[in-house]
């Protein structure tokens, strides 16, 4: 029986008095011929078209043959459930042979189920959340170019980095950002794919980090610095989990510079519920972003983000709060406020809706406080691991500011370039996102020194991998900041790959506030307190029981301040 005349009317009489042998060939064939057809198509942004479809077409199917065979209800199922999965086999059969026998990337080494699947990636990754480590064991046992999923390759090369993430990189956003859903409409700008849509509304976004908005944001942060700092002083020489304490500093720098408002998370010093709320999911969405696809799926049935929807909904409410209180005519004082005011004019560069504009509010705490909460933390962990380093810093900022935090300046904390060199070693071989961002060639492709990657790959170079690699530093997975100052040149740092922030017109927009944050909190740290692991931490669980869950999720870390003595 030919595939297509089994979904007529007369096919499916037949098919239903048919024996099973001729229906499941057609039902396989017709799976087959499917697979033909959409191959060339995004399929992830129709698969919940497609489960919907399959249902339907199924209970119609059996319908038809209860109907207009001889069959009793149960025969009818049975038929139908034959039916469905032939069609299954075939569909997953064929997908398996293109994959390992076709494809345009068939010639890239790689795990053999990475070829078939990405459900491997995901079960990489559930092992331990840590699918960065299972990156650098492929890299490891594959080479440079390694086929991490049908459609995948990961690109151990620094000569990538430009091509794939540079300013004039003709790469885009790749599938794995179509995974909260598919409507440009509707996505915050961090999974806004289109092009043009993203650059356009990167402009409200730049607004808000301008160099202008940054002076304002300073007096406001180090105001939480020493609201951090009081807390510091009144639990000195006690235990403090610093990954948690980090996580309320920059929770509370989002209020404060991202809608204006005190989260009093430095106050109360507990986890906000909020925030609690998105921690728990974390670890699932590890493991689940691996399939952006059924990432999706997931979120578009309804009840199955759940457990997200007391942090949206508390987001919502920041965001309605603020369109209360916002004074229009006067000059935004927070990056919500800059996106409200685009909105609110109808600028070109605004969220194209309300739903949009939610999502950005969610990314303005998400992307700034994470990100920011982890660097910090990292960065205490190594001033408890390096001692030494943590003295030559506190030499450093009493140089500077020789009378102590009274004689406080940013200008003075900028002049102490080590704690940059602090900074920019920390986020080289910890940086805040693990794996990095992903992304697709352009439909002719790309040339990474002598390889030809074809059109339509989504391409991804591992931050970790590739800021520690012993072919681009010495003694790469040293923590030697120096690195970034006066051995400079001895240790080639300009040659290096570096991208915490990502490059190019998907970089990180918060860059600037987020060194800012960092600088202000470090340079205090090293002018009033000693810092030490507390009794029984060793820092180990730490530095190896992270979590990558697109941005990193911490450890516990016990640490112990303790006021200077200062002669
Ligand atoms: C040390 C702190 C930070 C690090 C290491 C960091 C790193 C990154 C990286 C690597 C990306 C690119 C992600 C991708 O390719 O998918 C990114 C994007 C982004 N970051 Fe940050 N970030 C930090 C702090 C912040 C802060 C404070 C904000 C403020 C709200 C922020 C807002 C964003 C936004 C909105 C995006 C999406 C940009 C776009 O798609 O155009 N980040 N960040």
């Amino acid at each position: 029986m030919a595939a297509s005349s089994a979904l007529s009317l007369e096919g499916l009489q037949g098919a239903a008095h048919a024996n099973a042998l001729p229906t499941a060939l057609a039902a396989a064939s017709f799976g087959v011929v499917f697979h033909q057809f959409i191959r060339n198509i995004e399929f992830d942004a129709l698969m919940y078209h497609f489960m919907a479809l399959s249902i339907a077409a199924f209970v119609g199917i059996a319908y038809t043959y209860f109907s207009l065979g001889e069959l009793s209800p149960i025969g009818a199922l049975g038929k139908a459930s034959l039916a469905a999965a032939s069609f299954n086999a075939g569909l997953i059969v064929s997908i398996g042979i293109y994959r390992l026998f076709f494809h345009r990337l068939r010639r890239f080494p790689g795990p053999f189920w990475a070829k078939l699947s990405r459900f491997y990636n995901a079960r990489l990754a559930a092992k331990n959340v840590q699918y960065f480590k299972e990156v650098e064991k492929m890299h490891e046992k594959y080479g440079d170019f390694v086929r991490t999923g049908p459609r995948e390759l990961l690109i151990a090369r620094k000569s990538a980095v430009p091509i794939i993430y540079g300013p004039n990189s003709e790469c885009r956003k790749s599938t794995w950002y179509g995974q909260t859903g598919n409507d440009p409409k509707k996505c915050s700008i961090h999974m806004t794919r289109d092009f043009n849509d993203h650059r356009l509304r990167r402009r409200a976004w730049d607004k808000g980090f301008s160099i202008k908005a940054l002076s304002t944001y300073e007096p406001r942060i180090k105001a939480k610095a020493d609201l951090f700092m009081s807390q510091l002083s009144q639990r000195s020489g006690q235990p403090m989990d610093m990954s948690a304490w980090s996580m309320f500093f920059s929770f509370d720098v989002m209020g404060e510079v991202g809608f204006g408002k005190d989260f009093n998370n430095l106050t109360s010093g507990v986890e906000h519920p909020a925030i609690a709320a998105v921690h728990e999911h974390m670890t699932m969405l590890g493991v689940l972003s691996n399939v952006p696809w059924l990432l999706n799926l997931l979120g578009s049935i309804p009840g199955a983000a759940a457990g997200y929807s007391g942090f949206f909904n508390w987001c919502g409410s920041q965001i309605k709060d603020k369109q209360k209180s916002w004074d229009p005519e006067k000059y935004p004082q927070d990056i919500v406020s800059w996106l409200l005011k685009a909105f609110n004019e109808k600028d070109v560069s605004s969220s194209p809706s309300e739903e949009a504009l939610h999502d950005d509010s969610r990314v303005v705490i998400i992307a700034g406080s994470e990100t920011t909460a982890t660097s910090l933390a990292t960065i205490l962990w190594y001033f408890a691991k390096y001692p030494a380093t943590f003295k030559k810093l506190q030499g450093l900022v009493d140089k500077a500011m020789p009378g102590g935090v009274a004689e406080w300046s940013y200008d003075k904390v900028k002049s102490v370039t080590f704690i940059d060199d602090i900074i920019n070693e920390s986020l080289r071989l910890k940086p805040a996102l693990l794996t990095g961002g992903y992304r697709v060639t352009p439909a002719k492709g790309i040339k990474i020194d002598e390889v030809y990657i074809p059109g339509d790959t989504n391409v991804f170079v591992p931050m970790q991998v590739i800021q520690t690699h012993p072919r681009y530093y010495k003694q790469g997975k040293e923590f030697i900041p120096e690195r970034f100052g006066e051995r400079r040149e001895e240790m080639g740092t300009d040659e290096a790959p570096f991208l915490p922030f990502s490059l190019g017109a998907y970089s990180c927009p918060g860059k600037n506030l987020a060194l800012l944050s960092l600088r202000i909190t470090v340079s205090h740290i090293a002018l009033l307190y000693d810092v030490g692991f507390a009794p029984g931490e060793t820092g180990k669980a730490f530095d190896e029981d992270v979590l990558d869950t697109f941005t990193t999720t911490l450890a516990p870390l016990q640490l112990v301040f303790t006021p200077r003595e200062r002669k």
